[in-house]
């Protein structure tokens, strides 16, 4: 049964829509010269398809349907028609190959291009975007949304194109050959027309209908036969077998349903058909017995009515594959056109090195949630995740962050690398505001470790340095000096072993030095630690407790503490709950004031 394309959230393209076109077109422009190409191929096509009726034609009125004269010279030019028509079928073989390899090289080009822009627009998205849309969506916009629009770009032009010409062809043909038979069939043409686009309507909502169902049925099987332990201990098989049931029967009867309809059409379609025919037979046998047509014109009449309802059932299929593609499309563009809040000014500040003093001033903070009506809202009623964050960190200072599980560390953090900015308030990097410096340039100056870590199939050296342009001698002086030489010398080939895809697997210890060790090449002025909560084996744990002392000394360093022996070695403790600071102060100052920071050293910072 025919696919009629991909179709999500009930959205069906409006392939009226003259924007979407606009923007595709933009996207075939540089393939200009191909697609003339391939129209002038269907060109060729067409009259060399319509040329075959024609010959049939003038072999019957010339050669067979006359009579006196010589048989060798009929036979003669029989045989002429008979090579010409051979040669227009080839060259109705030969363009139609070439046609379709040329149009797949073109919509394969458009597509990859689409792919890559979408791929590097989603990229260069804030994290509020990705805390809005699931991943699997945006999945399906890179899979199954543009190979949807590869499919309209290939099978769809190819046929659309071909077809138009030919209807108009053959309309054009059956004219010159006798108008008023003509007339008649053009009557065909608005009955054949409205029959297929109500089809094509009535079957793709029931192909969404089926599409549907089938979805409900393997959500239900999905979730029963993972949780079929419950299902028996519970003794719910039989409810459960009534329910599959249910839907089971309802997927059989939107099923039929198609079917039904389908059924209908195809036989509907061959009676138009040949309605037509037994209208040509009665009126053009009546205007062979008037001497108006000749029987060759008669039979090239059959054949060209043969040629004309094919390209009719092929558009009503085309037609919805060109609706859900330009659904596709609408998709596409709405997410290209989705803009990042967070921004680079135009004219950043350029500043080589700052010192790292950092200043939080009235800080207040929610993740918005847009209502899709452009409306956001925020948090807890208005209470954001932080509040009232007023902070001043030292240049070379370094602050352990504590706090009870959601009590805003990793958000103020977060706020540090503008992986969002502050709803109030303002935070200063050497006296200036985060916004004013380029985002890339930011997050060189501050450097966030974080838990995951992106491996990269490449070496271990290409992992570590980056995009830095540092030298294999300087990522060396750099490991030596923080000790993280030992980590490298356990790796079978140290700097060239191959890690990531194919390579060896790392370790989570090993992948915290490696993440570690990546930040350190960037040499940050603030350097932010979100302390592993995961166990990381002793060996990596002691060289990364030494790394990070090290690479602390002449840093502002802020580090999200799960330890106590972190704590302790900190300049400052800031105490945070409920998205403020609760205290803050030395380790000895703190206990002192037996506090929320004494409950959790009591809990030994238990609450990761
Ligand atoms: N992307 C998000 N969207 C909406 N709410 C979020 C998001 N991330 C965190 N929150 C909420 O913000 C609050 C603060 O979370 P945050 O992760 O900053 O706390 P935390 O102190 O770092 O906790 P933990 O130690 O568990 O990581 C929590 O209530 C959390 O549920």
């Amino acid at each position: 049964m025919h696919n009629f394309g991909y179709f999500e959230e009930g959205s069906v393209g409006k392939v009226s829509d003259v924007r979407i076109w606009q923007r595709i077109l933009g996207y075939c422009q540089p393939h200009k010269l191909g697609i003339f190409s391939s129209i002038f191929l269907s060109l060729l096509i067409t009259c060399a398809t319509l040329a075959l009726p024609r010959l049939m034609q003038l072999g019957i009125d010339t050669y067979i349907a006359v009579a006196g004269q010589d048989t060798a010279i009929r036979l003669a030019g029989l045989a002429n028609l008979a090579f010409i028509y051979g040669g227009a079928v080839l060259l109705a073989f030969a363009a139609g190959f070439i046609q379709v390899v040329l149009l797949e090289y073109i919509g394969q080009s458009i597509m990859h291009r689409l792919r890559n822009d979408l791929y590097q627009h989603i990229l260069g998205l804030d994290l509020a975007f990705f805390h809005r849309h699931p991943v699997g969506r945006l999945v399906t916009r890179l899979t199954n949304d543009i190979q949807n629009m590869h499919e309209m770009f290939t099978s769809v032009m190819v046929t659309l194109c071909n077809d138009l010409l030919k209807l108009v062809g053959i309309l054009v043909v059956l004219s010159f050959i006798n108008l008023r038979l003509a007339v008649v069939m053009g009557l065909f043409l608005p009955l054949a027309l409205t029959v297929t686009l109500f089809f094509s309507r009535l079957a793709r909502e029931q192909f969404r209908a089926v599409r549907s169902q089938l979805a409900v049925v393997n959500s239900f099987l999905q979730e029963n036969i993972s949780a079929v332990t419950l299902v028996q201990l519970y003794g719910r098989e039989l409810a459960s077998r009534t329910r599959f049931n249910v839907l089971n029967h309802e997927f059989m009867q939107r099923s039929l349903a198609q079917v039904r309809l389908f059924g209908f059409f195809m036989p509907l379609s061959e009676f138009l058909s040949s309605l037509a025919m037994a209208v040509i037979l009665w009126y053009g046998g009546g205007e062979v017995l008037k001497r108006q047509l000749t029987i060759g014109e008669l039979v090239a009449f059959f054949s060209y009515m043969r040629l004309f309802f094919q390209p009719m059932r092929d558009l009503s299929q085309k037609y919805s594959i060109v609706q859900s593609a330009l659904a596709s499309a609408e998709r596409i563009f709405q997410l290209l056109d989705k803009g990042s809040s967070i921004h680079s000014p135009k004219d950043p500040l350029c500043i080589d090195s700052v010192k790292g003093e950092i200043r939080f001033e009235q800080v207040g903070f929610s993740y918005e949630e847009d209502q899709g009506d452009g409306q956001k809202e925020g948090q807890q009623d208005g209470q954001g995740v932080l509040r009232d964050i007023n902070l001043q960190i030292r240049a070379g200072e370094t602050l352990a962050l504590v706090g009870s599980t959601g009590a805003g560390k990793s958000t103020l953090i977060s706020l540090l690398v503008r992986f969002y900015d502050p709803s109030q308030g303002r935070i200063l990097l050497d006296g200036h505001d985060l916004r004013d410096f380029a985002v890339s340039d930011l997050r060189r100056k501050i450097g966030l470790v974080l838990q995951e870590v992106l491996i990269e199939p490449d070496t271990v050296l290409a992992n570590i340095r980056l995009e830095t342009g540092m030298n294999r001698v300087e990522v060396e002086a750099m490991l030596a000096e923080t000790g993280m030489d030992a980590f490298i010398q356990r790796l079978p080939k140290g700097l060239d072993t191959r890690i990531g895809e194919g390579g060896l697997d790392l370790s989570s210890g090993e992948k915290q030095l490696l993440a570690f060790a990546r930040i350190l090449c960037r040499d940050p002025a603030v350097l932010i630690l979100d302390e592993a909560t995961s166990s990381v084996d002793t060996e990596a744990e002691n060289l990364l407790e030494q790394a990070v002392e090290a690479s602390f000394a002449g840093r502002t360093s802020i580090i999200i503490a799960h330890r106590l022996s972190t704590v302790r070695r900190a300049d400052r403790i800031v105490v945070m709950d409920q998205g403020r600071i609760a205290e803050q102060g030395s380790h000895d100052e703190l206990m002192a004031q037996g506090g929320l920071y004494a409950n959790l050293i009591a809990l030994d910072l238990q609450e990761r």
